[in-house]
């Protein structure tokens, strides 16, 4: 059997984790730094369930408390308040018995050691010697092997961290932005070979600024602002959940103003906010929870190169977490 199948795991766990606990539990979870004035809530009563197999995408902007959550729940740091299950485990124990793992952005690599020395080495630290050559060949390090770690770049060097954090076949990999510094081919790539875990039944939980492998990624997207969750839901409902459509069209005649005024009397656009329209040139485009009948009324009038768009995640997110 491939030593990377879910079934494998030859030591079972002597733990006396419920069965049932979910990957993830997170209770009132707050922490600070500072004092005073200027105490800072990095995190600020967070409540969040991960349940087996899911895959969590986490986003918020720079400083919103992502990483201070994800050194909580991987036992790095201890929360002022609450509490963080991992399988139904304090976070430290989780880790001791290789079912919880992660791809931090801080954590260096021994410069002098070749690619495949470090994850022997590593893999030696697990009992995980077996599973060197095929996490070797699924994070596509096999042909650099022999390379000392200090000439492999920064998209390499996270290959590397992904490769370490699969050696113990965790049950939940946490990623703090794991694509930092990959080009777009080996994102991809990456993000390939995290389906095939997450299919293999891994949970994985991901931070990341990069709101497409959100999209693309995670059934799940969970949005921090201000230490705080503010969105939790289903990917592509929080991609909806402003509502509407985008409707674009190219207003007919020499007098693209003059149209817009016409229809601005007119349903479905009359009544419209004006912040949802507006015209570059001849170039009308409407945020409208009608599009159908909008479209129709433009296709009426002439108008032309009619498009329709949802929102994107990221017109979502910017809106969950403007000040
Ligand atoms: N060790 C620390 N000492 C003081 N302040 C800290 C410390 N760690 C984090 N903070 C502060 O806590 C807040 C949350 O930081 P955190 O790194 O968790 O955010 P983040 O969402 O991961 O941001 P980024 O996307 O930039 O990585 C920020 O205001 C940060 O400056």
């Amino acid at each position: 059997m491939d030593a990377l199948t879910r079934h494998g795991r030859s030591a079972p766990d002597p733990s006396p984790e419920p069965d049932r606990a979910p990957a993830v539990e997170i209770t009132g979870l707050a922490r600070g730094f500072g004092s005073g004035e200027r105490r800072v809530r990095a995190v600020d009563g967070v409540d969040l369930v991960v349940a087996r197999g899911e895959v969590v995408a986490l986003l918020g902007p720079n400083g919103a408390g992502k990483t201070t959550t994800l050194d909580m729940l991987l036992g790095l740091s201890e929360p002022d308040a609450g509490e963080v299950r991992v399988l139904g485990l304090p976070p430290r124990r989780a880790v001791a018995s290789g079912r919880l793992s992660a791809l931090l952005q801080t954590g260096g690599l021994l410069a002098d050691l070749t690619v495949g020395e470090t994850v022997a080495v590593i893999a030696g630290f697990h009992g995980a010697t077996s599973r060197v050559a095929p996490v070797m060949e699924r994070t596509g390090l096999a042909p650099i092997a022999r390379r000392k770690v200090s000439k492999c770049s920064g998209g390499e060097q996270q290959r590397i961290k992904f490769a370490l954090a699969l050696l113990p076949d965790p049950d939940v990999l946490v990623l703090d932005e794991p694509t930092t510094g990959m080009d777009v081919t080996a994102r991809r790539r990456f993000w390939e070979v995290m389906h095939e875990e997450a299919r293999g039944g891994r949970t994985v939980v991901f931070a990341t600024h990069y709101l497409e492998e959100a999209e693309q990624f995670a059934r799940r997207t969970v949005v921090m602002n201000h230490g705080r969750v503010v969105a939790d839901g289903d990917t592509g409902e929080l991609r909806a959940s402003l509502g509407g459509r985008t409707v674009t069209a190219t207003l007919p005649g020499p007098d693209p103003e003059a149209v817009l005024q016409r229809l601005r009397g007119t349903a479905p656009l009359a009544g419209l906010p004006t912040s949802g329209v507006a015209l570059d040139g001849a170039r009308l485009r409407v945020r409208t929870t009608d599009s159908d009948a909008l479209a129709a009324l433009l296709l009426e009038i002439g108008a032309r190169d009619l498009e329709i768009a949802a929102p994107s995640l990221e017109t979502a997110f910017t809106a969950l977490t403007e000040d």
